[in-house]
């Protein structure tokens, strides 16, 4: 199995290319399936959660041609109604078919997701929301089945402001009677994306960014071509470690009003951080200030982000607390951090890290996508050589990891 070697000691400088988000990419080449022809998507990131998809939405039928960045689908063959255990297991999105599929065929079996390493990850929300449109639910041997006869607009408030959930409902309201109202929704920049999407194949949603959508439904939809935004989490972690190293980075096409959170936390905790034409700047500089963080829903300071932040403040001055409210357990990777050196203790829902002088490599595991970002910035600072196994974790979720972080000067490398 692969592993990522790290030597520690390294300031990062000069440029690095943000990829396109998983996370926007994920839901919009599910929505694919709610139209019939070619769509063509670019700046698609490779990556292992999107051959996943990609061989999902073959199995229901859809033609799937990938070219580097660009994929493009086309859904006619749409057939199949079931998202067999096999491929949602690799990957929880796979669940954002069921808006789609329940949409055009009027029917879908989707395995249900289940929890994951950072928490239980329930889908309620989305399956109410179905029902709300006029779907019956019925769980059955581990498979959530949907059927409609018809969907018919309505108002839906969702008790949490769930990220897929509202993707889902987006995705099954477009091609909905009438008018549906979804109060209490997602905000994320991939939310915004998925508006935009649906827009341009012709739907009719209004109010992405904000907490309510009104989205009326339209009779059929339009291939399109499109481009997936710039991840943020990505961005988000260079920056991080431009912090962390004292280095000077830029990364380019990260766009700040998706990072507004980050940007404010790094400031605080000494960094400078500067908006340029083409990307954001981070300098940073010791020592660290302590900052307390809270994750929160957009735009308030993302889970996928804590525990990157979680290592720049292992070596800060002072205490800083992080409280983690999306997801339960979503604190796994720190006893790997604590075994390189970091004092940190977990209380409830938070992390009260101590800085300490430095940290020392060690070998480690990653447990899931954002912990194992985190171990390769406790490796760029830490005295010596940190070996990180399990890093197919990485490999769903950041595009040529090791090239990214040398081409910046770091010592990072795969072996085999
Ligand atoms: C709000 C939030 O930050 N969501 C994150 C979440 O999206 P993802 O869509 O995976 O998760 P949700 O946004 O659905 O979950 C947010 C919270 O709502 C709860 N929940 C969700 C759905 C539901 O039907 N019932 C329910 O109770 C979850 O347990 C969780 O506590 O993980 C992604 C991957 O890490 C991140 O990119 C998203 O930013
Ligand atoms: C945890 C993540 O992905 P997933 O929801 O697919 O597990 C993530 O993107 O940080």
């Amino acid at each position: 199995m692969d592993r990522i070697i790290v030597e520690g000691g390294r300031t990062l400088s000069g440029e690095v290319q943000v990829s396109g988000a998983k996370n926007a990419a994920l839901p919009i080449l599910a929505a694919s399936l709610l139209v019939d022809g070619w769509n063509t998507f670019y700046n698609v990131p490779e990556l292992q959660d999107i051959n996943t998809i990609g061989l999902l939405l073959e199995h229901l039928g859809a033609k799937v041609e990938k070219d580097g960045h660009t994929i493009k689908v086309d859904a006619s063959g749409l057939c199949e109604t079931e998202a067999p255990y096999d491929l949602v297991r690799r990957m929880r999105a796979s669940v954002l078919v069921l808006g789609p599929l329940t949409a055009r065929l009027k029917k879908a079996r989707v395995s249900l997701p289940g929890g994951c390493a950072i928490g239980a990850r329930p889908i309620d929300q989305h399956l109410r929301g179905l029902e709300m449109l006029g779907a019956t639910v019925e769980l059955s041997h581990g498979y959530v089945e949907v059927q409609a006869e018809k969907l018919r607009g309505a108002d839906i408030y969702l008790d949490t402001p769930t990220v897929t959930g509202t993707e889902n409902l987006m995705m099954a309201a477009c091609l909905a009677e009438g008018v549906t109202i979804l109060r209490n929704v997602a905000r994320e920049p991939e939310i915004v994306a998925l508006a935009d999407l649906l827009n341009r194949m012709g739907g009719k949603v209004e109010g992405a960014g904000s907490p309510v959508l009104t989205i009326t439904g339209v009779e059929a939809l339009n291939p399109v071509e499109f481009s997936i935004i710039p991840d943020r989490i990505e961005a988000g972690t260079f920056m991080v470690a431009a912090a962390l190293t004292e280095g000077n980075v830029l990364v380019k096409d990260a766009v700040p009003a998706h990072l507004q959170a980050l940007i404010s936390k790094l400031r605080l905790a000494g960094a400078t951080v500067t908006e340029e034409h083409n990307g954001i700047r981070v300098q940073g500089k010791r020592p660290i200030c302590s900052v307390d963080v809270k994750t929160l829903p957009h735009p308030g300071f993302p889970t996928d982000m804590q525990a990157q932040f979680m290592v720049l403040m292992t070596t800060a001055k002072g205490l800083s607390v992080i409280a983690e409210t999306i997801f339960e357990n979503r604190f796994i990777h720190v006893s790997e951090l604590v075994r390189m050196g970091a004092n940190i203790s977990i209380s409830q829902n938070s992390a009260v890290i101590r800085g300490v002088k430095h940290l020392s490599a060690a070998p480690v595991m990653a447990t899931d996508l954002r912990a194992s970002a985190s171990l390769i910035l406790a490796g760029l600072i830490a005295q010596g050589s940190t070996e990180i196994h399990r890093v197919y974790h990485i490999d769903r979720g950041y595009e040529s990891i090791e090239q990214k972080f040398s081409q910046l000067g770091a010592a990072v490398r795969r072996v085999k």
